[in-house]
């Protein structure tokens, strides 16, 4: 498996961590969250269905086979309290789960077990967060602000600021898919953003953008926690993870092994990269 944490990152890039401040009520409560994908077809590192039930085994009688269905448990057992004014990184390496709290969180993808109590609807910004490429960045802003909950005029008088923040000039007016990647990721954050949410939660969503890009991406984030709201940040950067929070929680095979101070668990994480890079160099001599 390729490292994965990013040290591209320069730290005079990222502001200074904002100072310690008084944290608010419960904004998430996450229980026992289990979430299992169900696959078609074998898969390493998923459990095979056992033998199918005697009524599923009707229902299919006759019909072509359709080949095993795997699980993949992405997330075991995890719980946690966020509270507004808090900033929280989850960090873990490849296919540890990160994105797929993040979404059950989100409300996008049901829990198998377990519940999550969220204080108001979540805006999950993800680089993969859906924008139409026929349409322009004009009227992705309007869908993209309608869908956050504010009317047609308010979104008509914020389209300027969105459209200055995210940098994209006479693109604005163009259909997306004439977007180069680094815009539409910019217009993403700029529309997920365009309200001032309860419950942000970031997806990867600074790794695109240059310094001055993620300069200012930080400071609004930074103007959310401001309003006491909560921001959920799952990045690769421990630069960013660093500069941008002041939890974090570290997840791996879908397991919550460490929940506390920003700095203290990404020294244990980044210990625990390091010396799995180092064992399997060692494996490779032998
Ligand atoms: N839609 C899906 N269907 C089946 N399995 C999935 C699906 N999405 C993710 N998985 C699996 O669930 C596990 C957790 O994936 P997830 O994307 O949440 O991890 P991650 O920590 O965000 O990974 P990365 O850092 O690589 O983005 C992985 O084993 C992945 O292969």
């Amino acid at each position: 498996m390729t490292e994965d944490i990013d040290y591209e990152i320069d730290a005079e890039d990222l502001p200074a961590r904002s100072g310690p401040r008084a944290l608010g009520s419960p904004s998430v409560v996450v229980d026992d969250l289990h979430v299992t994908y169900r696959v078609f077809g074998g898969r390493k590192g998923g459990t095979v269905d056992e033998k199918p039930s005697l009524l599923t085994r009707a229902i299919n009688a006759g019909r072509p086979k359709g080949g095993p269905i795997s699980r993949v448990k992405a997330v075991r057992g995890v719980s946690f309290v966020a509270r507004h004014g808090e900033s929280i990184g989850i960090l873990g390496t490849n296919g540890s789960g990160k994105s797929t709290l993040l979404r059950a969180v989100a409300g996008l993808l049901p829990p198998t077990t377990g519940r999550v109590f969220v204080s108001s609807e979540p805006a999950l910004l993800g680089v993969n967060a859906a924008l139409m490429p026929k349409l322009t960045g004009e009227r992705n802003i309007m869908v993209g602000g309608l869908a956050l909950g504010l009317n047609a005029a308010e979104v008509r008088e914020r389209t300027p600021e969105v459209a200055d923040f995210a940098e994209l000039g006479d693109f604005l007016y163009m259909p997306m898919n004439a977007y180069s990647s680094g815009m539409a990721s910019r217009l993403r954050f700029a529309i997920s953003t365009i309200k001032t949410p309860d419950i942000l939660m970031i997806d990867e969503a600074l790794a695109t953008g240059d310094a001055s890009f993620r300069r200012k991406s930080t400071a609004r984030i930074e103007k959310i926690r401001d309003n006491a709201g909560t921001v959920f940040f799952v990045s690769h950067s421990l630069g960013s993870v660093r500069a941008m929070c002041n939890r974090a929680l570290w997840i791996e095979k879908g397991e919550l092994v460490m929940d506390g101070d920003v700095d203290e668990v990404c020294d244990a994480y980044n210990a625990f990269v390091k010396s799995r890079k180092g064992a399997s160099a060692g494996a490779n001599l032998r």
